[in-house]
């Protein structure tokens, strides 16, 4: 295993990312297929509207928390609020069905989305620990090895049954639906057969919802950290978003402060820690030839505190990612927390229009402070906050 931290080697890396063999070409088939409909701005911004619902009833479910307790807006386990935010919209988005997540109460235990945040959850803990372990369960059916396996079958399973029920749906219709969610607009590709539009959608199902959670819950936890920022954000806002106002793709893209914020918290708090490729071919990094197969890990959190390209890289300033600011010198290859090429995040655009969204309707309804000790990173795969206690000020 080698770690990189130069751009000039992490772009050759990256450059010489040829196809991979044991991925195979038909992979490369449905994924080209399905990127046409997540990495297209235009495509992707039609499911603002429904992003932006879910958004607006995580503010009024923290609203209804904040107004019940006598803690002074204290929230705790915020996280868990922010797991069922990104399984709604997920949930909204693909298969174009509410689950009902955002509410007061718990969801009860044996509930399908309840099981979903749990077995997902705990499916990339274990798969965080198996990786970090000597890899015993390749020979035997190791403790870990089985819970990783029992929490993978548990969230398929539910995936499955939920995306079943949405073909049921789909195949009593007469006429396509008029908005389609992305489960039917898979469907209707002609390139892809109904089992690998259904595969897709289970790895979007249970894939994703907890790197966004994650990432909204770095971003407020910035944002407290900084009241400065925030009321500039704030200010951005007001005047972009009046309250009350929908918000489409059109109006996120009058936000560079926003998108500021965004790309700041991800350098000093990025969701996940390292890009990863295994070499296809024998490439030479730093004046050292590195054979075929190697893995290489590119650690984002040491590129992004090299002062070369991050100024102050220790202060947080989104100031430093707006146009015009001579701050910024930041490198192509520097910056990537959704990696880059072929295998690049395929729900980036989702995510970042999600989070987006979570942070305006947050921001414009709440003062957001933190209280106590900082907030680390751990890491669970995905890099988790160690402590999710925020406070929510309503704003006059
Ligand atoms: C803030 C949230 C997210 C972050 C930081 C993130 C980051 C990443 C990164 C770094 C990769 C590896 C890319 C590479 O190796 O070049 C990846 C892959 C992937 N992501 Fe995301 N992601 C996020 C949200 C999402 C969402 C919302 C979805 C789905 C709706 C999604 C679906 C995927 C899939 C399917 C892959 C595997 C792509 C492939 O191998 O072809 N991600 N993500």
């Amino acid at each position: 295993m080698v770690f990189v931290c130069d751009p000039k080697d992490i772009a050759m890396v990256f450059r010489s990312d040829g196809r991979i063999p044991e991925v195979g070409e038909e992979w490369y088939r449905v994924r080209s297929s399905v990127n046409k409909d997540m990495m297209r701005p235009k495509s992707v911004g039609a499911y603002a509207p429904l992003q932006d619902e879910v958004s607006r009833d995580l503010a009024t479910l923290i609203q209804t928390v904040v107004r019940k307790g006598d803690s002074g807006g204290q929230v705790d386990n915020f996280l868990n609020l922010l797991h069922k935010w990104g399984l709604e919209s997920l949930s909204l988005v693909i298969l174009g069905k509410p689950l009902g997540c955002l509410t007061l109460d718990q969801l009860a235990e044996d509930s399908d989305a309840q099981r979903m945040i749990s077995a997902v959850l705990e499916f990339f803990l274990y798969f965080a620990k198996l990786e970090m372990a000597p890899p015993l369960y390749q020979y035997i059916s190791t403790p870990a090895w089985k819970k990783f396996v029992k929490c993978m079958d548990t969230m398929n399973s539910i995936a499955e049954k939920m995306i079943g029920e949405k073909l049921a749906e789909l195949r009593k219709m007469e006429e396509p639906p008029e908005e389609a969610d992305f489960l039917s607009s898979l469907l209707s590709k002609k390139n892809m057969t109904l089992d690998e539009a259904v595969m897709v959608a289970i790895e979007l199902l249970t894939g994703a919802f907890e790197s966004t959670a994650n990432t909204l819950a770095f971003n407020l936890y910035s944002l407290a950290k900084h009241p400065d920022a925030q009321q500039k954000l704030y200010e951005e806002i007001m005047a972009v978003v009046p309250p009350g106002q929908p918000i489409d793709d059109k109006v996120l893209n009058k936000m560079p402060y926003l998108r500021a914020v965004f790309k700041e918290t991800f350098r000093l708090y990025p969701t996940i820690f390292f890009n990863a490729r295994t070499l296809t071919r024998d490439v030479v990094l730093a004046g050292y030839r590195v054979p075929s197969k190697t893995q290489i890990m590119m650690p984002q959190n040491v590129i992004s505190a090299q002062p070369e390209y991050f100024p102050e890289p220790e202060s947080y300033v989104p100031e430093r990612w707006l146009r015009n600011e001579s701050s910024a010198n930041a490198e192509a290859f520097t910056f990537l927390p959704f990696g880059y090429g072929a295998r690049m995040c395929i729900g980036r655009r989702f995510a970042e229009q999600e989070i987006f969204l979570g942070l305006i309707r947050i921001i414009q309804k709440f003062h957001v402070g933190w209280d106590g000790e900082d907030m680390k990173q751990i890491y669970k795969f995905f890099n988790a906050p160690d402590r999710d206690t925020f406070i929510f000020r309503e704003r006059q």
